[in-house]
């Protein structure tokens, strides 16, 4: 099997289609999406040439970038991130001037971040929902470290729905079942769910690579932060690492400014329509799909995953 950011776009239903490799995916009031490379980005939030630069940069062996598929817990280890580094202190993290964790740990594709990611003293922590042909050569020297986060992709598909109703940068959906459509097409900001996490593991062992599933952040949240911290060469005291936990459930960081996204301002997330901390569980697809919408990407996650190595801690057939 072979991937790579030509499978970034893959049309569950006709997969010897010629894929369509540059271009726009038009949406309703709300900035186009570009189809870059194979890649879906949002026009005027991603600049296609900054985007294209980030294969070249120089990584630092200090450097940590968070790799998910939109909705897969990206903010959740942010916030694990900035608390292993400030060794569970809350309080030193919450003091700064930066609206969210997105500010501290931003997404290098954003436009302006490959020129900042330059010039920033170590340690870089980035987040990135870029697939893997994306991103710095470099990593695949072992330079740096990658953090993986994969979340059950019917949950995510949930999430993302609800998302774009507040993301004020995305189209809000006519309804649920043309945004279902739209999520198995790969017609949504990051592209093919599917594409992502094979394009990302299939280079597992080239990579410093940690694979973490948001089911077992949830399921076991201490043995998560242990995971993650031991990984980083982080050492925690008993205490230290409570106190990581601690401010890192979803209970709490719904309290902490930088973590729930409400001083993002207004023209960017509609926080009348939502909350970005929304629920934090999992299993939720259950409460929005029906029957035939779970059989059908049942079909669909079958046929793409068929050959992928891993099984996943979630049961993507369990209906009860
Ligand atoms: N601590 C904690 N525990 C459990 N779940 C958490 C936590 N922090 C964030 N979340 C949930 O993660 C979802 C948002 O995902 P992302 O941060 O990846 O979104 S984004 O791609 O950056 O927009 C979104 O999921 P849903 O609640 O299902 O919508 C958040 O609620």
């Amino acid at each position: 099997m072979s991937f790579g950011a030509n499978l970034c776009l893959r049309k569950p239903e006709k997969l010897d289609e010629p894929r369509k490799m540059t271009g726009i995916i038009p949406t309703v009031g709300s900035p186009e999406l570009l189809l870059h490379r194979g890649c879906v980005l949002i026009q005027g939030t991603h600049l296609p040439h900054e985007v294209d630069q980030i294969r070249d940069l120089e990584i630092r062996d200090s450097d940590v970038f968070v790799v998910t598929f939109p909705k897969s817990g990206t903010i959740w280890m942010q916030q694990i991130l900035l608390l292993l580094q400030s060794k569970g202190d809350v309080e030193r993290i919450s003091k700064t001037d930066k609206f969210s964790n997105g500010d501290v740990v931003p997404w290098i594709e954003v436009k302006g971040q490959v020129h900042k990611f330059v010039k920033a003293e170590s340690p870089r922590f980035r987040v990135t929902h870029l697939p893997y042909t994306f991103m710095p050569i470099a990593l695949s020297h072992k330079k740096g470290k990658v953090i993986y986060v994969a979340r059950n992709p019917k949950d995510v598909l949930v999430s993302f729905y609800h998302f774009h109703k507040l993301a004020m940068m995305l189209e809000t959906p006519r309804s649920f079942g043309d945004f279902f459509d739209k999520f198995l097409k790969g017609e949504v900001m990051g592209g093919s769910w599917f594409e992502h996490v094979k394009s990302w593991f299939s280079h597992k062992d080239d990579l410093n690579m940690l694979f973490i599933m948001y089911e077992e952040m949830v399921q076991d949240l201490t043995a998560a932060v242990r995971r993650i911290a031991e990984f980083l060469d982080i050492e925690l005291t008993q205490d230290q690492l409570q106190n990581v936990v601690k401010h890192s459930t979803f209970k709490n960081m719904r309290k902490i400014p930088q973590a729930n996204y409400e001083q993002v301002p207004g023209d960017l997330l509609d926080h009348h329509q939502g909350s970005f901390m929304r629920k934090g569980i999992t299993g939720d697809w259950k409460n929005h799909f029906t029957a035939a919408q779970n059989q059908q990407f049942d079909e669909v996650f079958n046929r793409e995953m068929k050959d992928f190595p891993v099984s996943f801690t979630w049961d993507i057939s369990d209906t009860s």
